[in-house]
């Protein structure tokens, strides 16, 4: 069984939070679901350095004031992954271009359940929800 080692972004964008739809893909559990962007750890970087390389890629911006938020294990039917997820803004919203997603969205937090999440991701929508509530 492959297990991959992935970084995600959660940019918040005032009090909102941009969530992302992937493309479609042969595996139906994570095809065109919404997720945090980012992707695999490659050898030799840190998961914030594959991080900043990967929103570049995917969405031709830079992040900054990388935070830390959580680290995921999720078995899925094929593959296994470890994620690790970090709160960080984003230079410039308007530049933002889809390179690889169908579709991106600007939620509050307490409309973050109303997508189709990629299984991986709910911990982290669970736990942006509950601190919310302070
Ligand atoms: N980036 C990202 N991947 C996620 C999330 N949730 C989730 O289950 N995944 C899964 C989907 C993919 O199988 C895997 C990450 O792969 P990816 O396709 O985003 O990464 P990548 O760009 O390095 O992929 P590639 O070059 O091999 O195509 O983790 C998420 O929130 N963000």
């Amino acid at each position: 069984m492959k297990h991959y080692f992935v970084s995600a972004a959660i940019i918040q964008v005032k009090d909102e939070i941009l969530c992302f739809q992937r493309g479609p893909s042969k595996f139906e559990y994570v095809s065109e679901k919404y997720e945090f962007p980012g992707g695999k750890i490659e050898e030799g970087e840190t998961p914030e350095i594959a991080l900043v390389r990967e929103i570049k890629e995917e969405l031709n911006v830079d992040i900054f004031g990388l935070e830390f938020f959580q680290t995921v294990d999720h078995q899925y039917p094929d593959f296994k992954i470890t994620m690790h997820a970090f709160k960080c803004f984003v230079s410039n919203l308007e530049e933002i271009q889809l390179n690889e997603h169908l579709n991106f969205l600007q939620l509050s937090v307490s409309q973050l359940s109303s997508l189709d999440w990629a299984a991986a991701d709910v911990p982290f929508v669970e736990k942006l929800i509950t601190e919310s509530h302070g």
